[in-house]
């Protein structure tokens, strides 16, 4: 049985993946975690989640009394900082999910996994791991007169964009093509006065509603266009699969995973 802590745990992705860790036979939820100022502190977890039979109460985010095995952080940037910090004081595992980090607070990560195993995945959902591989095969079949596009939409709550996952997306496709993916991403066309150049990969992003995600990358020739597409219908697909990685992660050595590792795709 692993004990699992999670960070934020009042945020749409907390309370799902409180669920997850409550909901797997080989999980328990043994810390749901909120920042200092957050009103829960104390209250019981069960009622916040509606229906739940736990004792548990929601505590602060320091991990000071918590008995846990491995962490699970699907915060922002600011806060992801603050909850690694603490995990490596503690010397607890920790599942990243948190999306829209600069490439400082990417090193911030990898130098923390030197302290501690961790698993850092802009999408935890099967389906996107898979697509990942997908792409490769498409990008480098596909090699000649080809554009190449990805479309993402999310919810209107999203703040960071283009999303993780369609930037995990177009840096898979880079690596297939031998591409920088700092030369190549185009994010504005809107003040292009030339054709587009094919060493590139266009974002565009919708923000809309409930949406819960959906990526589609295209291959557009002359004569014909491939669309590989993942939507994802339940934030549950992403909790479960950072549960799983929690539970994979236990014991490893310290250093930096991803999903792929977890499922062996690699
Ligand atoms: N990798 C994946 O598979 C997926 C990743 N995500 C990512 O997960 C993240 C969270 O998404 P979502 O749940 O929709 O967002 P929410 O806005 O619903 O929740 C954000 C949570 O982070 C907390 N938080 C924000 N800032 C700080 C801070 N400075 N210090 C401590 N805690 C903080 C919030 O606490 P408070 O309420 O107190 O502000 C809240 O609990 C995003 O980055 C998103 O892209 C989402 C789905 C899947
Ligand atoms: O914020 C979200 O909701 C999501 N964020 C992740 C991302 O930025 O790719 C994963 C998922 O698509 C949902």
């Amino acid at each position: 049985m692993i004990k699992v802590a999670v960070f934020g745990a009042n945020g749409r992705m907390g309370k799902v993946l409180c669920e997850a860790s409550l909901s797997a036979d080989y999980a328990q939820l043994s810390a749901a975690l909120v920042r200092k100022s957050n009103a829960l502190i104390g209250q019981q977890v069960g009622i916040f989640l509606g229906h739940r039979d736990t004792e548990l109460i929601f505590t602060d985010e320091s991990l000071l009394s918590c008995d846990v095995d491995v962490a699970i952080d699907f915060t922002l940037p600011e806060g992801m900082k603050v909850h690694l910090a603490h995990a490596v004081q503690q010397k607890v595992p920790m599942v990243i999910g948190t999306t829209g980090l600069s490439s400082d607070e990417m090193q911030i990560l990898e130098e923390a996994a030197q302290h501690i195993p961790i698993v850092f995945s802009r999408n935890y959902s099967v389906g996107i791991n898979l697509l990942e591989n997908l792409v490769q095969v498409a990008a480098k079949t596909l090699s000649d007169d080809i554009d190449i596009e990805i479309f993402e939409a999310h919810h209107r709550h999203k703040i960071d964009a283009p999303s993780g996952t369609a930037l995990m997306i177009g840096e898979a496709i880079a690596k297939a093509k031998g591409w920088e993916h700092a030369d190549v991403a185009k994010f504005d066309r809107s003040h292009d006065d030339i054709e587009k150049s094919q060493q590139e990969i266009g974002y565009s992003v919708m923000r809309g509603g409930d949406i819960v995600g959906e990526h589609t990358a295209y291959f557009a020739a002359e004569g014909e266009r491939l669309e590989l597409t993942h939507k994802a219908s339940s934030r549950m697909t992403f909790a479960k699969g950072a549960v799983r990685a929690a539970a994979w992660v236990k014991g490893k050595p310290n250093g930096l995973y991803t999903m792929q590792d977890v499922l062996d795709l690699r």
